[in-house]
Parts: structure tokens; C-alpha cells; sequence
């Protein structure tokens, strides 16, 4: 479970996120809608501990900052960072201890496999396309089993195939209880995943849906009713 209340950053003078808040369930996958600069990432960014903010983000009722939660949170950046010197197994190693996680070298060869990557297992961080390292960054926090995971933008940069084994992933993340949080703007990627869409406009969350609520909608029909149309969203 993920609950997210009164959050607040500022960034100087902008304040980036206006007194957001939103709760998400277990087994639940919450999809994070907006135009450019709405507060997305600083939202996703701040519930990872990324940013300092005000407010209070919890984590399966503990504390985000709270190592118990660092242990069951996984987040998978925009913009993945390799270290440059470690091979793909390696990183997936490196989280294995850094977690001290109770995962045999069997299960990392399914995860790799699974995306793609058990040829490029050997591959420098710094020799690899910035899709690849999205994989790696996916297969890492996939890794950690966490019961909340947030992906900002993840498909962005993913070929078919690895779009179509991440929806593959979400899904089951959901049905084994997860909380999942996507940040996007590829509407039609998430359309079949969603529970709770939470969308933004200038910091503030303007609307928020259930999949009942939607009865049968398009997200995309959603979003653009709530954000005032299709013509502002491209303007
Ligand atoms: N490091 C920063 N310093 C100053 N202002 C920032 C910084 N990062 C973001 N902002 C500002 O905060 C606001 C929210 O930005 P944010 O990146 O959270 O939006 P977003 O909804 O994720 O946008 P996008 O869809 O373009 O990724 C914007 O006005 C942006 O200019």
C-alpha cells in the first residue's frame, strides 16, 4: 500500500507539487496522467526519497524513509543510471547483496531472459543502448520483490517486445498484491492495466477515476474531459 498525503515541494520559487494526496491499495496499479510540467516526476521522485519535500509518504504504513520500506520499494527512473564499470550480472548481483536478497543465480538467468538480456549479461553499463539500460534497471527493481514500485515513463525507449513482457510484468505484479505506480503519457500502453487514474495540472491532482467510475471509457476519452480536450493537451 502507498499513501501520499499533503506533499508539498518547491523548487525556489516554483512550488513544483501543491498539497497532493492519493492512496493506493494493494494489488492496485495507479496511473499518474498530465501535460509537461504537471508534477509527476517530482511527485514520483519525492515518494523515492529523491527530492526533500513536506509531507508524509508511507510505504506499507511505514515511513518511506524508513529502511523497512527502503527493503519492499522498488523505482524505476526515466532516465536509468548504470554504473559504468559493471556488467548487467553484476548489477543484478550488486542489488542481490545491497538488499541481501534471497535470490538464486537462477532466477536472475529468468529475469534476464525474460528481457532480453542473458547475451548482454557480460556488457559493460557504459557499452549499452538506453534501452537496454531501462531493462536492467526493470530486471533490478523486479529483483528486489518489492510490494510497492513506482515506473516513471517506463515504456518510453522499450521495443515491442519489451513493452508487451513489461505489461506482462505489471499484471502479474497486481494479481500477486503489489501497488504500482506508472507516471506516463502513453495513454494506450497502460489502457488494459489501470485501476485508479490520478490526473494532474499545474501541481495539484484535478481528477481522479476508478476503473468504475471510467464505465467502460478510453482513458484517453477520460483524460482529455477532465484536462479540457484534446486541442489544449496538443496546443
Ligand atoms: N530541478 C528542478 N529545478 C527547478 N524546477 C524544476 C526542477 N525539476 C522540475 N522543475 C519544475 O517543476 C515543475 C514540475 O516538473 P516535473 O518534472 O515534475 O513535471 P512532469 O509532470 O514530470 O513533466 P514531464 O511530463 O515533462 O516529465 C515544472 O514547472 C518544472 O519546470
Amino acid at each position: 500500500m502507498l499513501e501520499v498525503r499533503n506533499l508539498v515541494k518547491k523548487y525556489g520559487k516554483i512550488v513544483a507539487v501543491k498539497d497532493v494526496g492519493f492512496s493506493l491499495e494493494n494489488g492496485t496499479v495507479g496511473i499518474l496522467l498530465g501535460p509537461n510540467g504537471a508534477g509527476k516526476s517530482t511527485i514520483i521522485k519525492s515518494i523515492a526519497g529523491l527530492l526533500r519535500f513536506t509531507g508524509d509518504v508511507r510505504i506499507e504504513g511505514m515511513p518511506a524513509r524508513d529502511v523497512n520500506a527502503k527493503r519492499v520499494f522498488a523505482y524505476v527512473p526515466e532516465i536509468p543510471a548504470m554504473f559504468e564499470m559493471l556488467t548487467v550480472r553484476e548489477h543484478m548481483n550488486y542489488v542481490k547483496q545491497a538488499y541481501a536478497l534471497d535470490v538464486t543465480e537462477e532466477e536472475i538467468d529468468a529475469l534476464l531472459e525474460r528481457f532480453e538480456l542473458r547475451d548482454k549479461q557480460d556488457k559493460l553499463g557504459n557499452e549499452l543502448s538506453k534501452g537496454m539500460m531501462q531493462k536492467v534497471s526493470i530486471c533490478c527493481a523486479l529483483l528486489i520483490k518489492p510490494r510497492v514500485i513506482l515506473f516513471d515513463e517506463p515504456m518510453v525507449g522499450l521495443d515491442p517486445m519489451a513493452i508487451k513482457e513489461l505489461k506482462n510484468v505489471i499484471g502479474e505484479l497486481k494479481s500477486d498484491g503489489v501497488t504500482v505506480l506508472i507516471s506516463t503519457h502513453m495513454l494506450e500502453m497502460v489502457e488494459e492495466l489501470w485501476d485508479v487514474m490520478f490526473v494532474m495540472e499545474e501541481g495539484t491532482i484535478i481528477g481522479e477515476y476508478t476503473k468504475e467510475d471510467a464505465k467502460g471509457k478510453a482513458l484517453d476519452e477520460l483524460f482529455f474531459g477532465i484536462t479540457g480536450g484534446e486541442e489544449q493537451w496538443r496546443a
